[in-house]
């Protein structure tokens, strides 16, 4: 796969998003999967296992519990979900409307973010960033906004409607506090010292806002492939259709999109740092025959010199499950096996 070539299609050519689709009967070819990569079963129903975690009670002695909670949920499912996370509702909403207004706005307006550099402070993309290159197309438009540091990349954000980029930049901080406030959890958790997470290790932020139009039939295509998240740690406010599936014991199962809550997904550097104790889920997305779908995620990512290890206090006497390495070097390694991050990982396993 390459990213060297940053193509900025024509506006006759954004018809390759799938946002730009005004109806679709049938599912076009390229977007068939071979059998044995569709999803099989895909309408299951969501799971009632998925630990729901209340943040309320972190203020208190209810905090050792929400830790405990945190890294068993980790342990055995490798996702949970949080309810009283801090975040308003009111801009959850907010922020959810601006993303659909931005996937429903007219092909030459969008057609300004389109773009497959990764660098890019915002960039709009159809299935992979590897899309001219893949066999399949994936039925899922994205959008991703670099938010750190906020200044130098917010001007480069849509700003129709005009509040598009304060709300968004509001919503970013806080779902970055958030993220930071579990990361801190996890770290008292296991045991490493306090501040562990904070500084180069989770520099980056990303907001990815996935969509998915109705489609004409979920058996034969996905709207992402299983997969686990590269970063750090993950999180997405699933909006409210279902879609989103993890893998437990090698069974496919439900995540219910909760209005007020946000999934944690641990990414695979949290599975390094704690030297395999704390699993990440793989997961993947399903399509719905007759809504959209429209999520969005938010990941803290390393910067790349900083260096990846297992926490020596997590050695223990069966050693180092994973050799030390940069995050650009585990990136690079991902970028070149057609981003399967748990493929990249097995090049970092002792
Ligand atoms: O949209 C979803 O439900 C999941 C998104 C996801 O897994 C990702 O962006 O890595
Ligand atoms: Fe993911």
């Amino acid at each position: 796969m390459s990213f060297d070539s940053h193509t900025k299609p024509s506006f006759r050519n954004m018809d390759i998003l799938i946002s730009n689709w005004s109806s679709v009967r049938s599912l076009p070819e390229s977007y068939i999967f071979p059998a044995e990569r569709r999803p099989g079963t895909h309408n299951i129903p969501a799971s009632k296992d998925i630990p729901i975690i209340d943040l309320a009670r972190i203020n208190g002695h209810g905090r050792y519990q929400v830790i405990q909670q945190i890294i068993e949920a980790c342990q055995d499912f490798g996702l949970f979900q949080v309810i009283n996370h801090g975040v308003s509702r009111e801009l959850m909403d907010q922020t959810m409307a601006l993303f659909k207004q931005f996937f429903a706005s007219p092909a030459p307006f969008k057609a300004r973010f389109y773009s497959n550099d990764l660098n890019a402070s915002c960039r709009l993309y159809t299935s992979t960033l590897n899309y001219e290159n893949e066999e399949v197309h994936y039925w899922r438009d994205n959008l991703t906004h670099r938010c750190r540091p906020l200044e130098d990349h917010i001007n480069h954000w849509p700003d129709d409607p005009p509040h598009y980029r304060k709300v968004v930049a509001e919503y970013s901080i806080e779902v970055g506090k958030f993220l930071s406030t579990i990361l801190e959890l996890i770290c008292d958790g296991l045991g490493l010292e306090s501040q562990y997470f904070e500084g180069e290790i989770s520099k980056n932020q990303l907001v990815s806002v996935n969509h998915h139009i109705p489609c004409p039939d979920p058996s034969l295509t996905i709207g992402m492939q299983a997969h686990c998240d590269p970063n750090l740690i993950s999180m997405l406010q699933q909006g409210d259709v279902c879609g989103l599936q993890a893998l437990k014991d090698g069974q496919w199962i439900g995540v219910e999109p909760l209005p007020n809550a946000f999934v944690v997904i641990p990414g695979l550097q949290l599975r390094v740092i704690s030297n395999g104790k704390l699993a990440s889920a793989v997961h993947r997305v399903v399509t719905d025959s007759k809504e959209s779908r429209t999520t969005i995620g938010s990941f803290l990512v390393p910067s790349n010199n900083v260096l990846i290890r297992p926490a020596d206090c997590l050695i223990g006497s069966s050693g180092m499950l994973y050799r030390g390495y940069t995050y650009q070097e585990f990136f690079d390694t991902f970028t070149s096996n057609n981003c399967e991050a748990e493929t990249a990982l097995e090049c970092f396993k002792v």
